[in-house]
């Protein structure tokens, strides 16, 4: 297997069939939904909260509230009363399932519940997306996290809607230094590897750096891009300002960091401080953009045209041209 991430592939260049960028369309459909743009702010603390979410939902955008510090039930009823889809987080614990009874008792019906856990491909998982699907069977249910073609295809029978892929690539992720597992550094291959067996949509998550690696997220099997970092450091995001030389930051910490979890148990996660970087819509839209140029580049007129370009590997034992015969 060819071994390789963002920063050593470029997507190669075909006809441009369009006069304008905007004739082409970014957008992508994820469970009866069309969607501005295939990315999603991550559900972590630091990103999202309830006015990012409703916010998203409502300009056409995807979103999965954060699973921590918050009542469920309460999101989803107040999501349901301003008119937009409820998109949640769950884990696999007691609580987790008493919130589906509390959900079902109260004739709520999230739209999207995504399963959240380091280790997704294990019978916790299994367990929590049968309960699901008995117990809420119109949600689109999201699983992961995983790494593996073995995974995706365990989680799909096990009857998840869509799949996340991506242990450890991400910026405050500490899981590869911590445990020797994961899939950073070599995320874009992962994806490669497990959207060959994937029947239902991959959602790539973690390890962006530039808008250009959702186009390679796409290439490669992606349907969907959950981006942390890049999406943290706005006005709006809820992490806590902090002034360093008259600069300002938000900080950003890991949902497995002891800032998330308030004690130092089973830490994968680190916390950093990004730099402000103005409003979230702003970049919502230059996102737009780009993805839109990156579809002119690949000679379509369709965010799925992406998979239909050549790339080229740089540097390394495995440098080279890689043509779609
Ligand atoms: N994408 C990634 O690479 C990673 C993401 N995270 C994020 O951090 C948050 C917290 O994750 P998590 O700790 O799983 O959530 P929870 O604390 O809710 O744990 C979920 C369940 O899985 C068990 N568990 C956790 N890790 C493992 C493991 N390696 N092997 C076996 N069982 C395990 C836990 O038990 P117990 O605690 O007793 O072991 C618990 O029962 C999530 O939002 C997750 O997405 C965390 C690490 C990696
Ligand atoms: N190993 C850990 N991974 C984590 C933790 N908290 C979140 N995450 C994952 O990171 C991505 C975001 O990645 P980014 O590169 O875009 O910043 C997020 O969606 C989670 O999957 C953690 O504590 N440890």
């Amino acid at each position: 297997m060819q071994i390789f991430d963002y920063d050593n592939i470029l997507l190669l260049p075909r006809k441009c069939v369009v006069e304008s960028r905007a004739e082409c369309d970014a957008s992508v459909t994820l469970g009866g939904r069309s969607f501005r743009i295939p990315t999603v702010p991550a559900n972590m603390k630091t990103v999202v909260d309830e006015t990012i979410c409703t916010w998203l939902a409502q300009n056409g955008y995807f979103y999965v509230m954060h699973r921590f510090d918050l009542d469920n039930v309460q999101f989803v009823k107040d999501m349901h009363a301003k008119g937009v889809f409820a998109s949640i987080s769950l884990g696999v614990k007691k609580p987790d399932y008493e919130t589906v009874d509390r959900l079902v008792a109260e004739g709520l019906a999230p739209e999207y519940i995504t399963i959240d856990i380091a280790h997704g491909h294990a019978d916790t998982v299994k367990n929590m997306i049968a309960c699901l699907k008995k117990k809420l069977p119109k949600a689109f249910v999201i699983a992961g996290n995983v790494g593996t073609p073995e995974a995706v295809i365990d989680l799909e029978n096990w009857g998840a809607d869509a799949t996340k892929v991506g242990i450890g690539p991400g910026k405050v992720c500490i899981t590869k230094l911590k445990t020797g597992f994961g899939t950073g550094g070599w995320q874009l291959s992962a994806l490669k590897w497990c959207g060959r067996v994937a029947t239902k949509p991959i959602i790539a998550d973690g390890g962006i750096r530039d808008h250009g690696d959702i186009a390679k997220s796409i290439r490669f099997g992606a349907s969907m891009v959950m981006i942390g970092s890049l999406f943290a450091g706005h006005e709006e995001s809820p992490g806590r300002t902090v002034e360093v030389d008259g600069a300002l930051f938000k900080e950003y910490y890991g949902s497995a960091s002891d800032f998330n979890k308030g004690e130092y148990k089973h830490v994968e996660g680190k916390r950093i401080l990004e730099p402000i970087k103005g409003k979230l819509a702003d970049t919502l839209v230059e996102m737009e953009q780009d993805i839109q140029s990156s579809i002119s580049y690949a000679g379509g007129r369709t965010l799925m045209d992406i998979r239909k370009v050549n790339y080229v590997t740089l540097g390394g034992d495995n440098a080279g041209e890689h043509l779609l015969m």
